[in-house]
């Protein structure tokens, strides 16, 4: 198993997906769980500043996650949600969604169960294993992965990918469109879970000056590295 933390834009999702694929393992995006629990809040017009109200409606939403990289998928029961929880309305409310300690600990089980069944039952043509993504893989849903990362870059270099990938553009308007989508969501963020340093053992995989696929190799060099190594 790969656990792989990391802030917004440092290029979690893309990278760890291509990682999967290349390993053939499974791909789980834990950042969708908590965008399709927002998105189903925001449907059913739950207050999200009553956490105790969150979190009973979190427990009752059926969350489906495809764990295949070429169709990393997300449903509310039978909705795909998979566009839908990257609209802005959910990225602005997500964090508040995601403060919520009951709300963590009920989608930390689930993570769990999902890793556990990627890991015991591949799909056909997989591998067993899952390249897990969020903020605290490597320190609360998965400390005892064998291979942890802390994806990061700098902040100058997240806000220009995520312009790019949303706006088209990395020119000085876009990033300040997106500013507050990476930069203040990472802060109110980091209040609740530690994604900016590596705790103990976490491999810090800085990819500022590396592109796309130079990323995807160096994070294969650190898997490849640790299976090479005794644990
Ligand atoms: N090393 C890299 N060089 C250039 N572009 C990259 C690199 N890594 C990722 N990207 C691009 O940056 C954008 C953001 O990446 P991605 O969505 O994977 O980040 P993320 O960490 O998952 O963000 P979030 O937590 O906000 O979902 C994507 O368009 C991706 O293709
Ligand atoms: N393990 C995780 C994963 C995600 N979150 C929160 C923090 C983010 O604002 C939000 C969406 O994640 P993204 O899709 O941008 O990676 O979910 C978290 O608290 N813990």
């Amino acid at each position: 198993m790969v656990a792989v933390d990391g802030p917004s834009g440092s290029g979690k999702s893309s990278v760890c997906r291509a990682a999967a694929d290349r390993l053939r393992t499974a791909y789980l995006d834990t950042g969708a769980m908590y965008r399709a629990a927002t998105w189903s809040c925001l449907q059913a017009g739950v207050d999200l500043t009553d956490g105790a109200a969150v979190a009973a409606h979190v427990r009752s939403v059926p969350l489906v996650m495809g764990t295949d990289p070429h169709a990393a998928t997300t449903a509310v029961g039978d909705v795909d949600v998979t566009e839908a929880v990257r609209s802005a309305e959910v990225t602005a409310a997500v964090s508040a969604v995601a403060s919520v300690p009951a709300v963590r600990a009920d989608l930390v089980l689930r993570q769990r169960a999902l890793i556990d069944a990627a890991c015991a039952v591949p799909a056909p043509g997989r591998r067993p294993g899952v390249v897990v993504e969020g903020r605290d893989i490597t320190t609360v849903v998965a400390p005892q992965a064998p291979v942890r990362v802390l994806l990061t870059a700098r902040e100058d270099v997240r806000l220009a990918r995520r312009a790019r990938q949303d706006l088209g553009s990395a020119d000085s308007g876009a990033v300040a469109a997106v500013r507050d989508a990476v930069v203040q969501r990472d802060l109110v963020d980091s209040r609740t879970t530690d994604f900016l340093v590596a705790a103990d053992g976490v491999v810090t995989l800085d990819s500022s000056d590396l592109d796309f696929e130079g990323t995807v190799v160096a994070l294969l060099g650190i898997v490849e590295h640790v299976a090479a190594v005794p644990q």
